[in-house]
């Protein structure tokens, strides 16, 4: 079961994080660039030899990687292999793989989003979904979830800013967020694993701390995937209330902060070797920075 897969691997390496792998292009090493080609063909190769570099440094580290899918789409079909070249490299190091494509759309539709990035070409173990559109929408991705063992994360507050024009909205005396709270704790009901979390989770940004409190009490089986760690803003103490009293039940995303650290010390102007350790140190430095986090609020045992 997918849920069960990712909360084993957190435990074994002790480690509540998953890294995005976004590449932007900005963040991406010269070293890479000019090895691989600057001409706009050789880009799916760039991309894909910088994921091959980062999973190698972490995967001892880290249980999952999240790819925004964006950052290779906006390459086009070289974009894409690359996309489709790390998922299946990032499985054969037993990463656990969050395919980011935010989907969302008409049942039949959805159907075909969810074959694609759940059993198709772009396979992954969990995807994020949009649930904009009701519960005929998520239905197509909680049926194949069902059948291959994978997992969705649904979005229930967002990280960014203006999150709260909508999803803030009091509607029948809660706000939007509460309602996709309740839904998302009901479709997941089917799917609750051994550690009483559903492969049915949902995204709640790290950014907004008092909202993932009320959401952790409102979503007592919901796992959840907490982005905006680092680059957007938010730090170990906004999310500990993401996690239960086991030191369960969330995992945080960083992605510039892990594969942009370079930027603030030295630009893109470095060696392989200095990219390579600056990944791992960023990687180090977030799991050190949560579990202690997580250790010294009383109220939370680290495995
Ligand atoms: O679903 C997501 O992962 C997501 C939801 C959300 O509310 N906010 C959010 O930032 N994300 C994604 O999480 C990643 C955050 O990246 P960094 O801000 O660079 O760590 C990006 O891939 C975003 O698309």
């Amino acid at each position: 079961m997918f849920i069960d897969q990712l909360i084993k691997k957190i435990i074994e390496k002790r480690n509540p994080t998953v890294v995005g792998l976004d590449p932007q292009e900005y963040l991406i090493p010269q070293c890479i660039i000019k090895k691989y080609g600057e001409e706009i063909e050789s880009i799916g190769e760039v991309l894909w030899q910088l994921n091959k570099v980062i999973i190698d440094q972490i995967a001892p580290l880290v249980p999952a990687v999240k790819l925004q899918i964006a950052f290779y789409e906006r390459w086009g079909i070289e974009g894409l292999k690359a996309y489709q070249k790390t998922i299946q490299y990032a499985k054969e190091k037993e990463l656990i793989v969050i395919g980011d494509i935010k989907r969302g759309d008409i049942s039949s539709t959805a159907q075909a989003y969810a074959i694609a990035h759940l059993e198709g070409p772009f396979a992954c173990d969990g995807v994020t979904v949009n649930p904009f559109m009701g519960s005929d929408s998520i239905r197509p991705f909680l049926d194949l979830c069902k059948r291959h063992e994978k997992g969705s994360f649904i979005l229930t507050k967002t990280s960014n800013p203006s999150s709260k024009e909508f999803q803030n909205l009091v509607v029948e005396e809660k706000p939007l967020y509460l309602h996709i709270a309740y839904k998302v704790e009901e479709w997941g009901k089917s799917l609750i694993g051994d550690y009483g979390y559903s492969s049915i989770g949902a995204v709640v940004g790290a950014t907004h701390p008092k909202e993932a409190r009320e959401l952790r009490k409102a979503m007592p089986h919901t796992f959840f995937l907490v982005p905006g760690y680092g680059a957007q803003g938010a730090r170990a103490e906004d999310i500990l209330s993401c996690f239960d009293e086991r030191g369960l039940g969330a995992i945080v995303n960083s992605s510039r902060g892990i594969i942009g650290a370079h930027l603030k010390e030295k630009g893109r102007d470095i060696s392989l070797e200095y990219f390579k350790n600056s990944v791992r140190n960023a990687t180090e430095k977030m799991q050190k920075d949560l579990l202690k986090g997580l250790e010294r609020n009383a109220k939370y045992k680290v495995y």
